[in-house]
Formats: C-alpha cells, sequence, structure tokens
C-alpha cells in the first residue's frame, strides 16, 4: 500500500501526532533526508495552504511512491510508538513485531518512547535488525532523494543491517574501476572543481536536487554545472548509471562532461545550461516573459527526439523513468537536453518482449501511468505517459498535480475534461495569446501518450511526428 492510499482517518490521526512537538521536522530531516531549507519550504507550504505540515510532507514523500510500510520503519527507528500504532491496521503483520520490540523495550504502553511528547526511548538501538522482508520484497533506497519538486528524499529503509554510507577507499576503487571500463569519460579532481565553482561559492549555486547542491562553474574554458553528490548510498547508483548512459550521445541528451571520485563529495559535470529547466521557465519566479507557443512547441518536439532515441536503442530500449519539466534542461538557444538518468534503466530486450516486471516503482508520481504504480509494469509506454503530462502541463501552464483540483492528477483531469466535452481549445496558459487550433492539437496528444491501457499510446517517433508537423506550422 503507498502512502498516498493511507485512510483519510489514520492519516489525519498521524497529522495530529506528528505535528504535535513538531516531530514531522524530526521525520523529515533525520530520517527522510530532507535538507533544512526542505523543511522550510514545507512549513511555508503548508501554512500557505493551511494544511498540517505532516500531511504536506506526507504528500510531498508519497507522491515519491513510498509505501506505508517505509513509513512504519522510519517511525520505528523514531521510536514514535503512537504513530507506528494507528499504522498496524495498514502494515503487514510482519512489520508488527518492530512495534512490539519498542513496546517490550519500553514498557506496554510505550512511556519511554514517544508517546506524544514524552522523551525519546533509551532501550532499543537504531542498530536494532529489521525483518528480512524489507528486502525480499524490494522494498529499497530510491537511487535519489530530492526537494519538494523532485524525486523525494528516499527512506533509508534497505539495509538496516549496515552502515548507511560506505565511504571506504575500496568502495571508491571498485566504483572507479566500473566508470573507468563503461566509458572514457575524463575524471577530475575535486580541487579542480572546486576551483571551476569559486570554492562552491553560493552565487554559483544553481539549484538543489535530491542528491544533492548544483553550482555553475568554469572548466578549462568551458560553461559546467557541477552536482556535488550528498555523501548517500544512492550516490554510486547515479554516478553509475549516469556514466553509462553518457555512452549514448544525442543532440537532446544532456551530455557529462566529467567525474571527479575521491574528494569529500563525488562530483558529476554537465554542460551548463544556460536556460534553465522547463520547469523554471514554466513557473518563473523572477516575472520573466513566459515561453511563446513557439518555443513551448520547438522545446517538446526536441524532448520528444531524445526519447525516440532512447527507446529505439539497438537490443533493449532505455527508459528515461523520470520525464518531468525539472529534468528538462534548455540551453541558451532553449534547445532542450533531457538531464537526471539517475533512475534510467534498460528495458526487455529483444522484439517480442515489451515490458519488465520491476519490485519497486521510482519517478514521481503525477508522471507516471497507473500499470507502473500499480502492477509494476515497466515499458518505454512509461515515458510516454511522463511526456503526456509535460505536453499537458506545458500546453496549458497547469502543474501535474494540485490538491485543489478536482482531479488533482492533471492527466486524469485531461481526460475527465475531454469526456464532459470541454472545448481543449480554450485550456490554454491564461499567459498566452489563444491559440485554440495549436492547443487544441498538443492537448489531443497529450490526451493520446496518456492513454490508461498502455498498448494504446503511440510510439516516441509517431509523437515526434506529430509534434513537429506542429512546430512547423
Ligand atoms: N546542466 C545544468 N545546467 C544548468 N542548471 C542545471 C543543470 N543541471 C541541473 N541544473 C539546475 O539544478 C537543479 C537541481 O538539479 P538536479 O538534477 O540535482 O535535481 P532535480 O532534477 O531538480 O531533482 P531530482 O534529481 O531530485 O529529480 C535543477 O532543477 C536545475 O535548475
Amino acid at each position: 500500500m503507498y502512502i498516498y492510499e493511507l485512510p483519510p482517518e489514520i492519516n489525519k490521526e498521524l497529522c495530529r501526532l506528528l505535528d504535535n512537538f513538531d516531530y514531522w521536522e524530526e521525520l523529515a530531516g533525520n530520517y527522510m533526508m530532507y535538507t533544512a531549507m526542505d523543511v522550510i519550504e514545507i512549513k511555508e507550504k503548508a501554512r500557505h495552504q493551511g494544511i498540517s505540515p505532516t500531511e504536506y510532507l506526507l504528500e510531498c514523500w508519497g507522491q515519491k511512491n513510498h509505501r506505508i510500510e517505509e513509513l512504519f520503519v522510519l517511525l520505528y527507528r523514531m521510536k514514535h510508538i503512537p504513530a507506528m500504532r494507528r499504522l498496524t491496521g495498514v502494515v503487514h503483520e510482519r512489520f508488527h513485531r518492530l512495534l512490539h520490540k519498542l513496546e517490550a523495550g519500553n514498557g506496554q504502553d510505550g512511556n519511554n518512547a514517544r508517546t506524544g511528547g514524552a522523551q525519546r526511548a533509551t532501550t532499543s538501538s537504531d542498530s536494532v535488525p529489521l525483518p528480512v522482508i524489507l528486502f525480499d520484497q524490494g522494498i529499497r533506497q530510491a537511487p535519489s532523494s530530492s526537494g519538494l519538486n523532485g524525486r523525494s528524499p528516499s527512506a533509508d529503509t534497505s539495509s538496516a543491517t549496515s552502515t548507511s554510507t560506505d565511504t571506504s577507499s575500496a568502495q571508491y576503487d571498485k566504483y572507479d574501476e566500473i566508470l573507468r571500463k563503461v566509458s572514457a569519460i575524463p575524471k577530475m579532481s575535486y580541487e579542480e572543481l572546486r576551483l571551476a565553482t569559486d570554492d562552491w561559492s553560493e552565487r554559483n549555486l544553481l539549484g538543489r536536487g535530491g542528491f544533492g547542491q548544483v553550482y555553475k562553474g568554469e572548466w578549462k574554458l568551458l560553461g559546467v554545472a557541477v552536482k556535488r553528490l550528498r555523501d548517500n548510498e544512492g550516490r554510486d547508483q547515479e554516478l553509475v548509471r549516469e556514466m553509462c548512459l553518457n555512452q549514448y550521445r544525442h543532440d537532446n541528451i544532456l551530455p557529462l562532461y566529467g567525474y571527479s571520485l575521491g574528494g569529500p563529495e563525488a562530483c558529476l559535470v554537465y554542460q551548463l545550461m544556460a536556460g534553465g529547466s522547463l520547469e523554471q521557465r514554466l513557473r518563473p519566479k523572477d516575472g520573466a516573459a513566459p515561453l511563446s507557443w513557439a518555443q513551448r512547441c520547438r522545446i517538446m518536439c526536441g524532448v520528444a527526439r531524445g526519447l525516440q532515441f532512447l527507446h529505439t536503442m539497438t537490443g533493449s530500449a532505455l527508459i528515461h523513468g523520470d520525464i518531468k519539466p525539472a529534468n528538462i534542461l534548455l540551453d541558451q538557444c532553449l534547445e532542450p537536453k533531457i538531464g537526471d538518468f539517475g533512475l534510467a534503466r534498460k528495458g526487455p530486450y529483444g522484439d517480442e518482449r515489451t515490458h519488465l516486471k520491476v519490485s519497486r516503482v521510482y519517478g514521481t508520481r503525477p508522471y507516471l501511468p497507473d500499470e507502473y504504480l500499480q502492477s509494476c509494469v515497466l515499458s518505454p509506454a512509461v515515458d510516454v505517459y511522463s511526456f503526456g503530462v509535460v505536453v499537458a502541463e506545458t500546453s496549458t501552464g497547469l502543474p501535474a498535480w494540485d490538491r485543489s483540483r478536482a482531479r488533482p492528477l492533471l492527466a486524469h483531469q485531461l481526460h475527465a475534461w475531454h469526456a464532459a466535452r470541454h472545448d481543449l481549445g480554450a485550456l490554454h496558459d491564461p499567459r498566452l495569446p489563444p491559440h485554440p487550433a495549436l492547443c487544441r492539437a498538443l492537448l489531443e496528444l497529450a490526451l493520446h501518450c496518456t492513454q490508461p491501457p498502455r498498448e494504446a499510446r503511440p510510439p516516441m517517433l509517431l509523437v515526434y511526428r506529430r509534434l513537429h508537423a506542429l512546430a512547423a506550422c
């Protein structure tokens, strides 16, 4: 059961318990690994929307497809017995022994553990091994964590019996070796990158993602964006995935210039994209002029071109797995490049196999189709669906998820409008001059890409051709 399926009455009770004494902040910062900035943002946004901060936190975290069992494990680590008790009805009974362990260590009432205000338990240690079931069920740490817009901070539920971070030099050597084999990408020294970014100056901070911060810099007279990876278990996966993908070069794929290992943090170095992300351009915070229809069409066309390239790799398609405006970066001419391949994976091998069954869903919920969320069926059609949501967002200016809408998910809302025979041409971004024919055509394409049966979605090549024709109009 996913967090977003939490029954409202349990959710409400959980919010009451965790709002108390600001326990939610501890959960967010110490266990879900949100940064201090994220926690402040959650507090602000919850206040702005007039809802409980715990509710907002669970919404953000839940959008990353975390399960209730994962939350249960984090609450166990926090030793918050009352909150765990609220969840016993919705987690598998194999997890109940965690609660029993705490209760046994603290007296049946959990008096020494969190009782909604009491002090921290002193008996059970954080190193108590968690049930092996966590591994059996494929509940692992997502390879990324994130701020509020990106992938969400993942719970460290994968390796309760090991330390969360292995920074031994043997580990670095192992990955260094893999990286050298998969790519001829230059290795850079940490010192070089420190100088390139003016000692990680705040002035050069471009943004924050789930893995760490991204800084602008200049390296060998090249504009670069340096992703400084926070030290966590996902780091190695992110490095290896990104490096493997760097074997594929395409105009619409963000090039990786180099990497650095062995310094205080691992770093990935990319081409600097002076136009920022599509997310930033669709919802500018600085009052910048909105992108025109022509620019939006060209951007979508470029992304479709990049995706069809990935999907038509010889042997097996490469599925990006996290297509969303934050991962579409724009150069100074607004040419888009798909970035963030931390979740990319090879699809089924051979023409006769169409999909993979995976043990765990990663990605950002508003952009994921039901067959993936509910049945863990992964195929290139997942990217097609996500791309359809991006087209809908880009045409209407509406966010992919909005709790105040009749249907919070934009894809569902779009299908509902269509079923109610609304004129799709009138749903354009209000900051743009009306262009009913183009808006209608784009939203029809978005509807096609987000068809519930994955077989009904078009291949990216067709999507590209359609967009190309529209962009030429
Ligand atoms: N090559 C780049 N050029 C310019 N800005 C970049 C570049 N790469 C990333 N950024 C900026 O840094 C921000 C953080 O990027 P990052 O890839 O770490 O996270 P994200 O994609 O926003 O979130 P997540 O990785 O959690 O999905 C981006 O939103 C973007 O604004």
